[in-house]
């Protein structure tokens, strides 16, 4: 089975679901990493260099501000908890990014593990997206790495041949192909990638649509669909997967932005859905949710308070706090506090 690369232009106009063929412009991106070995997701590895190469500081709640200097950790002496990391799915280590002479991202290092709920906030253009987009392995570090599952990632995720772990993002547009019917976008990699039969991809649709609350809409086109019913769409649409296949790989979702631009309660229903795919609750059937872990970009206080667990604050390309999302708002950090608080005066300056 080929990698689907992902882009987020291409709108195969002649594409008909009865016609398998090999199509690699998919808007939606959902990684189907092919897997040849029959490995759990909690690979085991150490990591004798712990999580970030920051120094750090935690706050009597357990928070952490992450001082970036690699140098002054080191000298510092900064004892590391030696933790195991056989359940971190996906580490970002020291990652850097720049577009031209922009500097985006200057050495951005965290993991997720099997189970978490992580969101990732920070000021409009610190490179939010940009590190989604490394992690699913769009765009390239231009130094640092990023390791599935304990391995190191090369290139981009067209080029690599990591198998035991799917990484989905789900755009903020939904971005759903606007000349297909719901059942097609929503059972598009099924009919690309897999060799299930037609009646099982439609039965596998319509249980997938009903699992985030849709019903009836499978003959609709896009533009037929609310925003919300159009992020519910693309949400089922990363979250299908082949049930003929003898092992059915974990799976990362990264959501850019899901609630942007919904009302409070189309983003309640949203993040609601985010939670009921995870495999620690259970979707509108009551089966338990298949995403091991996600990560969600957000600005929506609604979203960081009802879809996430765990927060990265990113701030001029780097992480410089961490904590429990009910942290957040106890947080001394004046960086933190001022995002929270919405404030002119403080650190953040646009
Ligand atoms: N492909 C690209 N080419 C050039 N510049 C880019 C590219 N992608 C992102 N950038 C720039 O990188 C910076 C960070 O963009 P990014 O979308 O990651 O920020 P963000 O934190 O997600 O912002 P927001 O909260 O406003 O969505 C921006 O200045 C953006 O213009």
């Amino acid at each position: 089975m080929g990698t689907t690369i992902p882009n987020a232009i291409g709108c195969p106009s002649s594409f008909h679901p009865s016609r398998r063929r090999s199509f690699s412009g998919s808007p939606l991106f959902t990684s189907a990493l092919p897997s040849s070995s029959s490995r759990t997701p909690a690979r085991r590895c150490w990591m004798a260099c712990g999580s970030t190469s920051a120094a750090e500081s935690r706050n009597l709640d357990g928070a952490k501000n992450v001082n970036e200097h690699p140098c002054l950790a080191d000298n510092l002496g900064v004892v590391r908890d030696s933790i195991d990391d056989a359940d971190v799915l996906i580490e970002c280590r020291d990652v850097h990014k720049s577009f031209g002479d922009k500097h985006i991202l200057r050495g951005v290092s965290f993991k997720i593990r099997h189970g978490e709920a992580v969101g990732i906030i920070g000021p409009s253009g610190t490179g939010k997206s940009t590190i989604l987009k490394v992690m699913a392995g769009l765009l390239a570090p231009d130094k640092g790495d990023v390791f599935i599952c304990g391995r190191k990632r090369h290139g981009l995720i067209s080029d690599e041949e990591i198998p035991g772990l799917r990484i989905g993002l789900v755009f903020q547009s939904a971005a759903l192909f606007d000349s297909l019917t719901v059942r097609e976008n929503v059972g598009f990699l099924l009919y690309e990638n897999s060799k299930m039969p037609e009646n099982r991809i439609l039965e596998r649709v319509t249980e997938t649509l009903a699992a985030v609350g849709l019903k009836g809409v499978e003959d609709r086109f896009p533009s037929e669909l609310s925003g919300g019913m159009k992020k519910r769409v693309a949400l089922a649409r990363s979250i299908i997967f082949d049930d003929t296949k003898e092992m059915i790989e974990p799976e990362v979702l990264l959501y850019d932005e899901p609630t942007a631009g919904l009302d409070p309660i189309a983003s309640t229903v949203v993040e609601d859905l985010i939670r009921s795919v995870h495999v620690r609750r259970n979707d509108a059937l009551g089966i338990p949710g298949k995403i091991a872990s996600y990560v969600v970009v957000t600005h929506q206080h609604s979203t960081i308070r009802r879809a996430v667990d765990r927060l990265l604050f990113l701030y001029e390309g780097r992480i410089v706090w961490e904590g429990m999302t009910q942290e957040f708002t106890r947080s001394t950090n004046p960086i933190v506090r001022q995002f929270a608080s919405g404030s002119l005066d403080g650190p953040i300056r646009y």
